[in-house]
């Protein structure tokens, strides 16, 4: 198998360092034995006790995903550099380790998504089913013409308190939750009207049809944007909310935290 190794080795030679997504602890043990390797391991609990630990908010089923993600974390922790390359083990076919992606970090392919996620009051999966609620939307519209809509997510209450109603909310005495299949439905009925929605830390839909009256001061997004992204952009400023914006006159999925634009998502490339 001498044959097998040359060919094979061009994946990990010269790698900076070992990235284990979800390794098992017997599976680590033998990598923490291997002289000057540095080995980082990924994943949503850092069950091995690792030394050198990236979190990931979400279990990605997409592996380009789930790489992308943990290196972008990892950058972010400072733990690689710009230009690292990488030699990523992962499982795909099953539950253990099978596959090595050898992959070079690119600080500028930096989606900021991993700051969406992870330092957000709001659960995770939340802000997951919300991001992907906008894209759908986008993708589909309604009716066939585009729709706009805005979500704010987390901390709802201040939310509230900066924000007044346009109309009657239908969410008033309802328990409804982004990840209920009935949502997807209701928010594309909704979003024909006007305002924002707001949705609690742990995805309960508080309301619809919210006018933000946020400050704008401090407030850095791109010009050329409206009323509403601006207005979304506003109120994570000025709360620890983070707010997903779908434009109806281009098209795109924004996201904004602490008063920035972090991503910008084509509906369409999804
Ligand atoms: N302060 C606000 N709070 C909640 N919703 C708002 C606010 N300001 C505007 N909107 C909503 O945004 C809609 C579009 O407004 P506007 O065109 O100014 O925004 P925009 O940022 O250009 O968005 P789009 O790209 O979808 O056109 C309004 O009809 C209203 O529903
Ligand atoms: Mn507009």
């Amino acid at each position: 198998m001498d044959g097998l190794d040359d060919v094979f080795g061009d994946i990990f030679s010269g790698v900076d360092a070992v990235v284990l997504f979800g390794p098992s602890g017997s599976y680590y043990e033998r990598f923490s034995s291997v002289d000057e390797l540095d080995v980082i391991v990924v994943g949503t609990e850092n069950v091995v006790s690792a030394e050198t630990f990236v979190e990931l908010p979400l279990e990605f089923e997409d592996v380009a995903e789930r790489i992308s993600f943990g290196l972008e974390g990892a950058l972010q922790q400072d733990i690689i550099e710009d230009g690292d390359v990488l030699a990523c083990a992962t499982s795909v076919f099953s539950d253990s380790i099978d596959t090595v992606s050898r992959v070079r970090a690119d600080a500028d392919s930096k989606t900021g998504i991993y700051d969406l996620f992870s330092r957000s009051r709001a659960d995770p999966e939340v802000i997951k089913a919300v991001l992907e609620l906008a894209i759908e939307l986008g993708k589909k519209g309604q009716k066939g013409k585009p729709v706009g809509a805005l979500f704010v997510v987390g901390d709802a209450g201040k939310v509230m308190n900066k924000s007044r109603p346009l109309s009657y909310n239908p969410f008033e005495k309802s328990h409804v939750h982004v990840g209920d299949p009935i949502v997807s439905v209701m928010l594309k009925e909704f979003s024909r009207l006007d305002g924002a929605f707001v949705i609690s830390d742990s995805g309960k839909i508080v309301s619809a049809y919210r006018y933000l009256e946020p400050s704008a001061e401090g407030v850095d997004i791109p010009k050329g944007l409206g009323a509403r992204h601006m207005a979304g952009g506003a109120i994570t400023r000025d709360t620890n909310a983070i707010a997903i914006a779908l434009s109806e006159s281009d098209g795109m999925v924004r996201a904004f935290k602490g008063g920035e634009l972090l991503i910008e998502v084509d509906p369409e490339a999804y």
